[in-house]
């Protein structure tokens, strides 16, 4: 038997009073797909932080291939045994996708010691690398010019060229479309057959299922099980992630009978001829009050484009956006703010949050005039807000003063939520929102969406996820800038996804 490329066993961490491991295990073998589940904050990322030398674990042994792991500090050697694709990609925009390749390696390719960097050899090098590993990218491209597939490929390359043979995967399909997926998986299956092992960590339980052979779920810390994924129904999966037993799925995110409650009155959100060149062909929209209405669409196909139009991050090129009667100023994300339209960001790294600063602050952020008067910020009122977000969407902190940066990815999506919904939006435009969020807070969350419409708000969701798309009460598909469908409710995955790929 050949020894498991990464074993790990009663490994604790803790940061401050957060116990953020409490003695887990995990195990994973030469050349398997292992996925790696568990809640917002169940202590994932903190694992993968310790498995590849970011963190000292307080307690704990973990082992590569038999033999002990390398000293703490010594990143040269933890590169020769595992790498992780982080979600947020780490390849440096500006510089080629040859000089990636071989950052902080010039060395090996200089002909005197490593003062001279041969940049033709180094291209070289560069594509018999791309070439072994079957990524079809040009060397001489800069990192910051390739899809985000692309540049996945590029890390995965990166990291099997140092040595390692154990990959982490942290949401590798977050911003890939249908097809992108298929050809990812592809991959990793062509390169587990070479003896790749992978560790799997995402949030679609479908997609444990397509490319992962074995599961280990984590929960509140601890590890709760490890099984074949073969044979293991999903609802015990998500019973393990959950501690709960019994249905799930149910709840106010389920998607209404047909023709449960049409929403009537007066459009609170309107569009009339709003266009974006290169973005989205003119739409007209309404949205009534106590509606939620989908944006459907994959990767550019303008759903996206449109949302941010309707947010101000993009200036529209023709059109008008109005909000109970009040013209929205075209292009001005202060202007939308004002009229009553809040948003939550499809990214909240670059987008949402201010990372040092507290989870009170950060869900106040566009309240500070709400909080006190004459532009000062009452310590007190923030902190009670911010309790009162915490409680309603389950967000996972030690409290309201802990800075955002501690918190996992999910409940940092949680705090964009939050911040979006202080100020009692008329509108509320939501760009992929539950993105990184666990199944039952995914739940929770879209179940806010739902609340604030039944409050007689209008909320638009821009999504391709089917489970965020099911809580709309009407979705319009697009297709390369264009409304190819439109469903009420009671659509078929099928029907959607074939409009979405532009099948109609
Ligand atoms: N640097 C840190 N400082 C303080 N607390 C932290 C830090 N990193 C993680 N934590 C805490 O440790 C716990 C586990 O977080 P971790 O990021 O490992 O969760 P996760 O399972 O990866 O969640 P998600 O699915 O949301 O990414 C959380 O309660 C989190 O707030």
């Amino acid at each position: 038997m050949t020894a498991a490329a990464v074993h790990a066993e009663g490994v604790t961490k803790r940061f401050g009073p957060t116990l953020a491991l409490d003695g887990v295990r995990l195990t994973v073998e030469a050349g398997e797909s292992h996925a790696l589940v568990g809640r917002n904050g169940a202590g994932k990322s903190t694992l993968v932080s310790v498995l590849t030398g970011l963190h000292r674990p307080d307690a704990g042994r973990v082992t590569f291939n038999g033999e002990p792991a390398p000293a703490f500090g010594d990143t040269a050697a933890w590169q020769t045994k595992i790498a992780c694709v982080y979600q947020k990609s780490m390849v440096v925009p500006d510089l080629t996708v040859a000089e990636n390749l071989f950052l902080n390696r010039y060395s090996l390719n200089s002909s005197d010691g490593g003062r001279v960097i041969r940049w033709r050899a180094l291209r070289t090098r560069a594509r018999e690398l791309l070439a072994e590993y079957g990524v079809e990218v040009d060397p001489a491209a800069r990192a910051k010019d390739l899809s985000v597939e692309q540049r996945q490929f590029v890390e995965i390359a990166r990291a099997l060229s140092f040595g390692a043979r154990l990959i982490v995967l942290d949401e590798p399909t977050a911003q890939l479309d249908a097809a992108g997926i298929d050809r990812l998986f592809a991959r990793l299956r062509e390169l587990q057959a070479q003896g790749v092992a992978f560790l799997f960590i995402s949030h679609h339980l479908q997609e444990v299922y397509d490319l992962c052979s074995t599961v280990t779920v984590y929960r509140d810390a601890r590890h709760v099980l490890t099984a074949p994924v073969a044979g293991l129904p999903k609802g015990d999966l998500v019973a393990a992630m959950t501690g709960e037993t019994g249905e799930t799925g149910s709840g106010a995110a389920r998607r209404r009978p047909p023709g449960a409650l049409t929403p009537t009155g007066e459009p609170v959100l309107r569009t009339e001829g709003l266009a974006l060149h290169g973005g989205f062909a003119p739409v007209d929209l309404a949205v009534r009050p106590g509606e939620v209405l989908g944006l459907a669409g994959a990767t550019a196909s303008g759903n996206t484009a449109l949302g941010e139009a309707l947010v101000g991050l993009r200036k529209p090129t023709a059109g008008t956006i109005t909000v109970r009667g009040r013209t929205v100023r075209p292009g001005s994300v202060p202007d939308a703010l004002a009229a009553g339209i809040g948003y939550v960001p499809e990214d909240r790294h670059r987008q949402g949050l201010v990372l040092g600063r507290s989870v009170a602050e950060n869900a106040t952020l566009t309240v500070a005039d709400q909080l006190g008067p004459w532009g000062t910020v009452l310590p007190s009122r923030t902190r009670r807000f911010a309790n009162r977000m915490i409680a309603a969407l389950d967000i996972k902190t030690s409290g309201p003063d802990q800075p955002v940066s501690g918190l996992s990815g999910g409940n940092q999506q949680k705090v964009v939520i939050a911040r979006a919904l202080a100020r009692d939006p008329s509108a509320l435009v939501a760009i992929r929102p539950t993105a990184g969020v666990d199944v039952k807070s995914k739940e929770a969350l879209l179940g806010v969406v739902r609340a604030v419409a039944d409050g007689g708000s209008a909320a638009v969701i821009v999504s391709d996820e089917l489970d965020d798309l099911r809580v709309c009460d009407r979705v319009l598909a697009f297709f390369h800038g264009q409304i190819i469908a439109e469903f009420g409710s009671g659509w078929t995955d099928r029907e959607l996804v074939a409009a979405m790929e532009g099948l109609t």
